[in-house]
């Protein structure tokens, strides 16, 4: 049987050749009242790893002594995985990234309008000199360097332009674009994209967008149609206010809706989730996209009924591939088929022509304030027996 069953009218889209950044143990960790201890990080890091993503960005060295040992620790873990740090465009926050032993950096420096005016307190062609000195100089030191104007989306696309082809002159491997607010839309991050990639000769591109409005996702999506090559994630979505593009929904996305082929280990993730959730300590909705825990329940009987016949009449893909569980839930919305199952599931019998008054006795009981647990599902079918 087919693991997945989407609208036939979903485009095929031709990235193949895209991947993913993971900054869960960098702009994650930035989710305020987040701190990982470097168990947790190194964890966090060998998941990533056993997932397949191709870079993780494990964390700012400049933030402190023990963000420098986190970071060395993960890149001397012998991972297949890049490991990345964040920089200013300083050269003390490039050294601290050095001692960490990383393959590469991401260099950050803000040119709009608001961050010039109101946090940098210099004019657009200090910065750029500033991020062209990171870049030259991270890359004679031989990493792997990818260049972030950060607040992209609210810097006129001829500063963008100008400053992200003149990062790839110095040698920068890579060029963000970052929606550092999540102001962006689909069409916004796309036309930027593709501005900036008819600019490029080597540079590729990468997009960091915030979900601000929910669209870090779908965001990050049409910044890759727009040319991009790179995509940054994190687990479950956490970062700075609403967060960043969730990993889980990007990759499913990718894969299911879109039919690409990411050779990623899509198995663990919900068991990467899961760790996230319990390391950072910011719990998600069970109804949450992908990996939330009630996300493959059924209830309702019309459902049910359909669903013991063939699972993907009400999912778009089965749980099991991404280690996610289905259940059926008794209650309200019940009707014979989902009875029947718990009963044969539980080893019970009721007679046929009973089998419809089980089902208003779940109903009646749930309407009543009660759960329909097995032990109380148990209780109804003696009472049923009984009468
Ligand atoms: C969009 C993002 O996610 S950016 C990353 C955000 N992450 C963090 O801030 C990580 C946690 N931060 C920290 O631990 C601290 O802020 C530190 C250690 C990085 C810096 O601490 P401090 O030296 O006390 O500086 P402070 O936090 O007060 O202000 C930031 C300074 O960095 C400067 N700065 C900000 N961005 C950049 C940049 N990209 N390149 C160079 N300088 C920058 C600011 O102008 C300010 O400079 P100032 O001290 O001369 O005013
Ligand atoms: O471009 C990046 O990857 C880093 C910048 C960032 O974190 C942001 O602008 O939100």
């Amino acid at each position: 049987m087919n693991w997945k069953e989407v609208c036939q009218y979903n485009p095929k889209l031709n990235l193949e050749d895209c991947y993913i950044y993971d900054t869960t143990l960098r702009d994650g960790e930035q989710t305020p009242g987040v701190c990982f201890s470097m168990e947790q990080k190194l964890d966090i890091a060998k998941k990533l790893d056993e997932l397949g993503v191709k870079q993780i960005e494990a964390g700012f060295p400049a933030v402190s002594k023990s963000e420098i040992e986190n970071v060395k620790k993960i890149a001397n873990e012998g991972l297949n995985a890049e490991i990345l740090a964040l920089s200013r465009a300083l050269q003390g926050d490039i050294d601290k990234a050095l001692s960490c032993d990383v393959d590469g950096i991401i260099t950050f420096i803000a040119a709009s309008p608001l961050h010039l005016k109101y946090k940098l307190h210099k004019s657009i062609e200090e910065v750029e000199e500033m991020g062209m000195k990171a870049v030259e100089y991270a890359k004679d030191h031989g990493l792997f360097v990818a260049f972030s104007a950060e607040d992209a989306t609210r810097t006129p696309i001829e500063d963008l332009v100008r400053i992200h082809k003149n990062a790839e002159e110095h040698g920068a491997d890579r060029v963000h674009i970052a929606d550092t607010t999540g102001c962006g839309t689909p069409q916004s991050i796309q036309y930027i994209c593709s501005e900036l990639s008819n600019n490029l000769k080597k540079a590729h591109i990468g997009v960091h967008c915030h979900n601000d409005f929910g669209l870090a996702v779908i965001n990050s999506i049409y910044g890759l149609l727009g040319g991009a090559k790179a995509a940054s994630t994190t687990v479950n979505g956490i970062g700075e206010r609403a967060g960043n593009a969730p990993l889980e929904e990007l990759l499913l996305t990718m894969n299911v809706l879109y039919d690409v082929k990411t050779d990623l280990n899509i198995s663990i993730i919900k068991e990467l989730s899961t760790m996230v959730e319990n390391y950072s300590g910011i719990k998600i909705p069970v109804n949450k996209p992908i990996v939330g825990d009630k996300v493959f329940y059924h209830e309702s009987g019309i459902h049910v009924d359909a669903v013991i016949e063939n699972p993907l009449t009400y999912e778009p893909f089965l749980p099991e591939r991404i280690g996610q569980k289905r259940e059926i839930v008794l209650g309200k919305h019940s009707g014979c088929s989902a009875v029947e199952s718990k009963l044969k599931e539980l080893g019970l019998e009721v007679p046929k022509d009973r089998i419809w008054d089980l089902v208003k006795k779940v109903k009646t009981t749930r309407e009543g304030g009660e759960d329909i647990d097995d032990e109380m599902f148990i209780k109804i079918v003696d009472i049923i027996n009984k009468q």
